[in-house]
């Protein structure tokens, strides 16, 4: 039987997606992060890199690879929330139907800091959402990517990246992977590769996948480059925007994970893991 996969295909993805080379008796889709932690929830596909808060909220049936993760310590640059106000002014935010991790944080970080404006369901652009009458949009992925740069660029050859929130065109940049940063000093996790309990992918997929990883960020300008065509945005930017990723779920990210579970989803489940490489059940798959 078919093992199927599904795949957020956004270019934070690309240094473990871009070489991977599916194994035999797997197919593999693609979707935004609400597609693909639907069909993963509902049985369409069988593993998936989904939103984490979906992980820790399915923690009872879903388990995930040990080793794989989307993360951040401090700054994203793609999960922003572009607002015309303070944030202790913000009357009505505008989420994006695309992301179910983003809103989360989002969630967490307004109510540490005692606020609650409305937030609605609504898509566009965050200038077109802006001058709509909304004063907060949340805005994540390749889009948002492309938005802050948009608000803050053009960088100059010696600007550095590292001093987000950043501002510009009247519109400020809350990067909420800083803000967690502030509040917690964890990195934060967005994404982990889920499937369920007792239906773990082929050891043949988890070794491809590391093998991918490996070489995508092995040679990640080329990646930079490749992606920095197909989003329009200077070849620097892109790799930072890549470098700045962790994708092994290590220590300090499971920290964070924890952390975020904890406030975000009281009560949840023991969050579970499959076998780490070196583990007997994986010790024959390359690390
Ligand atoms: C950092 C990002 O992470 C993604 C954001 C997700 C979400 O908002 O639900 C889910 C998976 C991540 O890969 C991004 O795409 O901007």
């Amino acid at each position: 039987m078919t093992y199927r996969a599904g795949w957020i295909h956004f270019t934070n993805v690309a240094p473990i997606l871009d070489s991977l080379i599916l194994p035999p008796g797997v197919s593999a889709m693609t979707g935004v992060p609400t597609e693909m932690n639907e069909a993963l929830l509902s049985g369409r596909v069988d593993i998936a890199n989904i939103s984490a808060v979906e992980f820790i909220r399915n923690a009872g049936t879903l388990e995930a690879l040990p080793d794989f993760s989307v993360s951040v310590l401090g700054p994203v640059y793609s999960v922003n929330l572009f607002h015309t106000r303070p944030l202790e002014g913000l009357r009505r935010v505008a989420l994006t139907s695309q992301s179910a991790m983003s809103v989360a944080l989002l969630e967490v970080i307004l109510r540490e800091r005692g606020l609650s404006p409305t937030l609605e369901r609504a898509e566009g652009d965050a200038e077109t959402l802006l001058a709509q009458g909304y004063d907060g949009v949340l805005r994540i992925g390749d889009s948002a990517l492309r938005e802050w740069y948009g608000v803050v660029g053009p960088l100059t050859p010696d600007t550095t990246m590292t001093s987000l929130p950043h501002a510009g065109r009247g519109i400020t940049v809350t990067d909420l992977a800083e803000s967690w940063f502030e509040l917690t000093g964890h990195p934060f996790v967005f994404a982990v590769w889920a499937y369920h309990k007792g239906n773990p992918p082929p050891p043949g997929l988890i070794g491809a996948m590391r093998t991918a990883r490996r070489d995508g960020l092995g040679h990640l300008a080329d990646v930079a480059q490749r992606h920095s065509r197909r989003l329009g945005l200077p070849v620097r930017v892109v790799q930072h925007y890549l470098w700045n990723f962790r994708y092994h779920l290590e220590a300090p990210d499971r920290l964070g994970l924890r952390e975020f579970a904890a406030k975000a989803v009281p009560g949840h489940a023991e969050l579970k893991f499959g076998p780490r490489p070196g583990d007997a059940v994986t010790s024959r798959e390359p690390v």
